[in-house]
């Protein structure tokens, strides 16, 4: 402990025992309070916040059983569940210290103690109360930032059969613990079925962690999904959770789930069966309770067959399984969707805007390959160079597949030649800029990347 770091509370009967722990510590930590009566803890703790209680185990004359300690550690950690108790006791053996740690205390330490190890036992536990801080801050914010990412875009809208089915079945799952795999095309809105089932659960109090695995590097992978401890690794240079103890009790979603690689595959099924997680350079797995809600516009079970993605995976993942189809397969969704995103637009850049006739017609013939991401996009762009309230076919920018005469020399029809052939010129329009070209072909940066891979672009 170089620094002066924590906020001690000891509570002992033993008045020179209170005196040699203030002495000991004084020159370690910011601060430290000694009670001598266990009866004031709980006004204590109203009052003032601590990162570290050094509980006595016995307070009665002559007592050993340290059944005082239980009950005071029990009415601390009603006080605060993340409160980090070390009992102290003259009286300690392995089957009370055992006990104690069941019973939620952190650690034991005995008397008459060695300042070396008191000084490193006290400091791990200050480091466990603020990793324990960290996590309750983090899942705050994910709180806050999940309803104010709710709030425009709360309404899921479909009107479509399609989406009225996905609606009911959302209804009939989102209140069970199954685990829920989303299948469909970019932008189909895999995400928002995600956040409504979610929203729906009895996990919704908790947080929603979403983990884009298309996204996350083969190094980055372990220690971003598992956490990992102080020098796992060079830049591990403090304790840090992973996005499964992030999601502790709430939900995890993991988005471009065909993009795992087979041992990542393994790993991750390895989690999922022994519902433990262990942190990259930790020894010890701890246990998770989460919800896992998984999504993909890869075609898994035709990957499975050919030995791409693991079939036992796939099972665990695919529960419940629901398909978002395209938008251009459900036309009976466009005019609402149309209403809802200008409304949303026209408060957003103060104008007034309705959908004319020739604009619906030009919406309802066009394919929509980046569905309803690029459908948005579109009308955000038309509100805002719309000159008149009406808009019209000329105010919908679509990028209808470019034929030859536009400049792309298509040697066949071959989609995966002709996506190759497009990426690669829209790349150029935007002199490489990788958002620009994404939003131009309706992709994520993810997407793009991926197909940028594929094609070796
Ligand atoms: N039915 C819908 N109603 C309202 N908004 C929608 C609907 N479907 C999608 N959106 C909107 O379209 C955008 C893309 O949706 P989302 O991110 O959920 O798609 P996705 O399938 O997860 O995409 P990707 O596969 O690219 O990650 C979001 O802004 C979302 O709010």
């Amino acid at each position: 402990m170089q620094k002066k770091n924590g906020r001690i509370l000891a509570v002992d009967d033993n008045e020179d025992i209170l005196f040699a722990l203030k002495l000991l510590l004084k020159s370690h930590v910011e601060v430290v309070k000694t009670e001598s009566n266990p009866a004031n803890i709980e006004n204590i703790l109203k009052s003032e916040t601590f990162d570290v209680i050094l509980l006595d185990m016995n307070f009665t004359k002559d007592a050993i059983s340290g059944q005082e300690g239980f009950q005071y550690l029990q009415k601390i950690l009603d006080i605060d569940p993340a409160a980090v108790v070390l009992f102290i006791t003259a009286y300690g053996d392995v089957e009370k210290s055992v006990k104690a740690i069941k019973a939620g205390a952190t650690d034991f330490i005995l008397k008459p103690w060695q300042n070396e190890k008191i000084l490193a036992t006290i400091s791990s536990a200050v480091k466990l109360r603020q990793s324990r801080n960290e996590v309750h801050d983090l899942k705050e914010k994910q709180h806050e930032m999940q309803s104010i990412m709710d709030q425009p875009f709360a309404d899921f809208i479909g009107v479509s059969p399609a989406m009225q089915k996905v609606f009911n079945t959302i209804k009939k799952v989102a209140q069970t613990d199954a685990n829920v795999l989303i299948l469909g095309e970019n932008g189909t809105g895999k995400e928002l079925v995600a956040r409504a089932l979610h929203r729906n659960s009895v996990r919704n109090k908790e947080a929603f962690i979403s983990v884009d695995l298309g996204a996350l590097s083969e190094t980055l992978f372990e220690s971003e999904l598992f956490g990992h401890v102080k020098g796992a690794f060079t830049d591990a240079k403090a304790d840090r959770p992973g996005r499964f103890e992030l999601a502790e009790q709430g939900t995890i979603f993991l988005d471009e789930i065909g993009n795992l690689s087979l041992p990542f595959q393994a790993k991750l099924l390895t989690v999922l069966e022994r519902r433990e997680v262990t942190r990259v350079g930790a020894n010890k797995p701890k246990p998770i309770d989460i919800r896992l809600i998984s999504a993909t516009n890869m075609p898994l079970k035709d990957m499975a067959g050919q030995d791409e993605f693991r079939m036992d995976l796939l099972y665990r993942l695919n529960t419940v399984e629901i398909e978002l189809p395209p938008l251009r397969e459900r036309p009976e969704d466009i005019p609402v969707l149309a209403e809802h995103f200008l409304n949303i637009f026209s408060k957003k850049y103060k104008k007034t805007a309705r959908v004319g006739k020739s604009a619906l017609n030009k919406m309802l013939h066009y394919q929509w390959p980046g569905n309803v991401r690029e459908f948005q996009h579109v009308l955000e762009r038309a509100v805002i160079l719309s000159e008149g309230p009406v808009l019209s076919e000329d105010d919908l920018q679509l990028s209808p597949p470019k034929s030859s005469s536009d400049g792309i020399e298509l040697a066949s029809y071959n989609l995966d030649e002709v996506e190759r052939s497009i990426i690669e010129k829209v790349l150029r329009m935007n002199s490489g800029n990788i958002s620009k070209a994404a939003s131009e072909l309706g992709l994520t940066r993810t997407s793009l990347y991926r197909r940028m891979e594929k094609y070796g672009l």
